[in-house]
């Protein structure tokens, strides 16, 4: 492993998983934003906060190389995903887990088989599992993710009798069920009460934690963007306004990006 003099110390240098070089989007002619650049380490959690329409979306969804950037380069676990062929793709989407505001469960599949979809990404040419086709190995790690968001005894549930707490550990389940370098997640507490969105959160960090994944998350709620992310980027008009580390930063700093 390679190593770097800080002060008197010599610590590891991390590998960069995610770097953007002056990448930019618009829509329709319309610029969202232009000139983004930073780098994310592996195992560092990384706040994106910035008004509504300041497009941490967009930037979230140009990463997983679901949208196309419009000019500059994103290269995510080696994998340059601006010039990506669609097998490159779907290799690294299989690294990759996402929470979304919305959990987009299937509401009239089981919880476990909701969970298992997590993997299907790892199995080419397999577009939809049961739980009952889909292999014993991904049942059981299906359960292992259930037992981890504290879930297991809910297994069998129709995922449209949850809560909204309950469905979001579903999704936190299904997305780390494939063991992802990096997960995503977009404003992963939104539709939740304050107590279920700070659970969610302990839960999806020291989970994020634990398996030593490098999550990038979007969150209006400045207070989490403080207390989990280790780095904060802030988005406004049209341009990366903040790149800073989370304990350097006040919650009045980052209220100025909402003028
Ligand atoms: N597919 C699309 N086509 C056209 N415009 C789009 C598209 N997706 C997003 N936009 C526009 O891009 C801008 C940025 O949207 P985005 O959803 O990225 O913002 P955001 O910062 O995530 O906002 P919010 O906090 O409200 O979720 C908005 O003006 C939005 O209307």
């Amino acid at each position: 492993m390679q190593l770097v003099r800080t002060g008197a110390e010599f610590a590891p240098v991390l590998p960069v998983d995610i770097r953007a070089e002056s990448v930019a989007k618009s829509f329709a002619g319309s610029q969202i934003f232009s000139d983004v650049s930073f780098g994310l380490s592996r195992g560092e959690a990384v706040a994106i906060v910035g008004a509504n329409g300041a497009g941490k979306s967009t930037l979230l969804r140009c990463l997983m190389g679901l949208i196309p950037a419009e000019s500059g380069r994103l290269t995510m676990l080696d994998t340059d995903v601006t010039a990506a062929r669609p097998a490159q793709m779907r290799k690294l989407r299989a690294q990759i887990g996402l929470v979304s505001q919305k959990h987009n469960l299937v509401t009239r599949l089981s919880v476990m088989s909701n969970v298992v979809q997590g993997l299907l990404g790892q199995h080419p040419g397999v577009r939809h599992w049961s739980q009952t086709l889909a292999p014993q190995s991904s049942r059981e790690a299906a359960m292992t993710a259930l037992e981890k968001v504290g879930l297991a005894d809910l297994a069998q549930r129709r995922a449209d009798r949850l809560s909204g707490g309950q469905s979001q550990r579903v999704a936190i389940a299904r997305a780390l069920v494939g063991r992802p370098k990096v997960l995503f997640a977009d404003e992963p507490t939104a539709s939740l009460d304050p107590a279920a969105g700070e659970d969610v959160m302990e839960l999806f960090f020291s989970l994020a934690r634990e398996e030593g994944v490098t999550v990038v998350f979007i969150s209006h709620d400045l207070s989490h963007a403080l207390t989990y992310g280790d780095r904060v980027l802030g988005l406004g008009g049209g341009r990366l306004q903040l790149d800073r580390r989370a304990d350097s930063l006040s919650e009045a700093e980052l209220r100025e990006l909402y003028d």
